[in-house]
């Protein structure tokens, strides 16, 4: 039988980092989940067990640490970026890394109407994110936001679509849209960008988009917010969108008498339908190892 290793990567994954930037009286919360993946010649390790080029990963994780404390944490887009350099250039057989980045989010509490200077409660289950490929001198950046939770309770239609002796599904020109935004953006180059405000930026369009289209499917309100993100932002070559549709089913009143318009819900958690897709540049360059070494979502 012949057989062969194929690509493959290592890593640390989900390096759970919360640092604190003590410098005044106020101080500045960074809480990061970091993942490195390491690529390059590491047949030896899988063929025969020689580790004399596996960077461990509890080395990889150490640097995490190390790293931040070295220098400020930052935009975690630089942090990245900094991270899989020093990978790629301290280590001679490894040839590429990939970082990933999630940043949970932080408010300062009121306490008298005033924002506290060192305590926080947590801004809920959205995650700003980025994904870093090195390879070689190359570089990719590709960020995002996941679990943002949109709903809106009207201004959204489904019908006109085939029904067969399966279709049970009303055809409805008012309903509740509610989705949980995944969303990655790949930036052309990595040079000179303004993460924080191109990211501000970005999910702002998203959600004004999906709260101004009137929508007839949630793929024409995926398209639109795609659209919206590539015409605001030139930096941007091409958006992927992950949309789950939170169905909210009109629950039957009839039987206890009661009409129901549009006003009580059953919010179904599964099975939930899930719209997917990409908008891009007709232009768009070469996304080179920007996307195949991501999960999907
Ligand atoms: O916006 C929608 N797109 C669909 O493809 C679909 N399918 C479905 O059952 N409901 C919906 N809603």
């Amino acid at each position: 039988m012949a057989v062969k290793l194929g690509p493959n990567q290592y890593g640390k994954a989900e390096v759970r980092m919360v640092t604190v930037d003590r410098s005044g009286p106020v101080h500045h919360l960074k809480d990061l989940t970091v993942s490195t993946a390491l690529r390059g010649d590491l047949a030896a390790t899988h063929l025969t067990g020689d580790n004399s080029v596996v960077v461990a990963t509890d080395t990889q994780k150490n640097t995490v640490y190390a790293f931040a404390k070295e220098s400020p944490v930052g935009e975690i887009e630089d942090f990245a970026l900094r991270l899989g350099r020093h990978f790629v250039g301290a280590f001679g057989h490894i040839t590429g890394a990939r970082v990933l980045v999630d940043e949970h989010g932080w408010d300062r509490i009121e306490v008298a109407g005033k924002p506290h200077d060192h305590a926080f409660s947590r801004s809920g289950d959205e995650k700003r994110t980025t994904a870093v490929t090195v390879d070689g001198d190359r570089a990719w950046v590709v960020s995002g936001l996941r679990d943002l939770v949109v709903l809106k309770s009207t201004g959204s239609e489904f019908h006109g679509f085939p029904r067969d002796k399966y279709t049970t599904l009303a055809e409805t020109d008012d309903r509740i849209l509610a989705t949980a935004v995944s969303a990655r953006w790949r930036y052309r180059g990595v040079e000179d960008i303004d993460w924080r405000g191109a990211f501000g930026d970005v999910r702002q369009t998203l959600l004004e988009t999906f709260a101004s289209l009137h929508s007839l499917s949630l793929q024409q309100t995926l398209y639109a917010m795609g659209e919206a993100v590539l015409e605001k932002r030139p930096e941007v070559a091409e958006i992927r969108l992950s949309l789950p549709n939170k169905h909210h089913f009109l629950v039957d009143l009839t039987p206890f008498g009661l009409g129901n318009d549009n006003e009580v819900f059953f919010a179904s958690d599964r099975p939930y339908g899930l719209i997917e897709g990409s908008v891009l540049r007709d232009d768009a360059e070469d996304a080179g190892l920007a996307w195949h070494t991501l999960p999907a979502f």
